[in-house]
């Protein structure tokens, strides 16, 4: 008997059946000391553990998209990792999809090791999309690229980042007259050209920005953080991003976990907030 390999479906595809069947918020995984201290748990690797537990069986089960903030498990080294490990694995298996914040970019041959850290399903981090940062040129995500086609992976690019120091290099004018980040934007809609029914390559634009010039259409999905603690609200998502808002994933962290250690409040805060967001798509 012959057996055919199959072919890993796209994440732009299990993303788009992901937020149909739970809404579109994704919920950030941040386990910061503050946090910790207010569950009343020790700042240490159990009490990381238990903290990032906690949450990811309160709203992995009902939240499209989880996504861990790598920082905050590295900050307690091999333990910390090996937390972060159990996150990604059990959220997966909560019917979840990941997206691993680690915000990586450096020299193509190095972006290697990390797209494979990340992106291929037999490491044990292997998530099913990275944030990505493309400071040190658009192409040294190339290998980013490569490994997100080859494992069914995706990718979400920084291009308006929710802080305030943000538009001194994204709003910067390269020599066409283009913006830095509607350069980073055009290079994700020619990765995404044809793609059905979303691409894979997706754009961070924050749910915290002004108004911008810039087209958010570029048939890629988009994480918006910054929607919740930070200040930006499902109106800010609608008068961001107009008619591309049904690709538009709002981020919260800190404005679900602090309902917790309370898994039905956390569980509850998902859902409330999904039902107003209902209304973008
Ligand atoms: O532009 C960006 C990119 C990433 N982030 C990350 O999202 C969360 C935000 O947490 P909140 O508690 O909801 O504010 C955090 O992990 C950031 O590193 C961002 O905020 N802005």
């Amino acid at each position: 008997m012959t057996s055919t390999p199959s072919t890993p479906s796209t994440f732009g595809a299990r993303l788009r059946a992901a937020v149909d069947a739970r809404g579109p918020l994704c919920v950030g995984i941040d386990p910061h000391a503050g946090l910790l201290a207010g569950w009343g748990l020790p700042d240490d690797a159990e009490g990381l553990r238990r903290f990032a537990l906690t949450v990811v069986e309160a709203v992995a089960p009902h939240a499209s998209v989880v996504k861990p903030q790598s920082a905050f498990y590295e900050r307690f080294g091999s333990r910390g990792v090996a937390v972060l490990e159990e996150v990604v694995a059990a959220s997966k298996a909560a019917g979840a999809l990941v997206v691993m914040d680690a915000k990586r970019g450096d020299i193509g041959s190095t972006s290697a090791a990390y797209a494979a850290a990340y992106l291929d399903p037999a490491s044990p981090l292997g998530s099913d999309a990275v944030t990505v940062s493309p400071f040190l040129g658009f192409g040294s995500l190339d290998p980013f690229v490569e490994a997100a086609e080859r494992h069914g992976g995706g990718l979400f690019v920084l291009a308006l980042t929710s802080n305030p120091e943000g538009p001194e290099v994204q709003h910067a004018r390269l020599e066409d007259g283009s913006t830095v980040a509607g350069r980073v934007l055009d290079h994700l809609r020619r990765l995404n050209a044809g793609a059905e029914p979303l691409g894979s390559f997706g754009a961070v634009v924050g749910a915290t920005i002004g108004a911008t010039e810039e087209d958010l259409a570029f048939n890629g999905p988009v994480l918006a953080p910054g929607y919740g603690a930070q200040g930006g609200t499902t109106a800010d998502v609608r008068r961001i991003f107009g008619a591309a808002a049904a690709n538009v994933l709002p981020s919260s962290s800190r404005e679900v976990l602090r309902r917790g250690p309370d898994a039905a409040a956390m569980r509850d805060a998902v859902r409330a907030a999904n039902d107003e967001l209902a209304a973008l798509r």
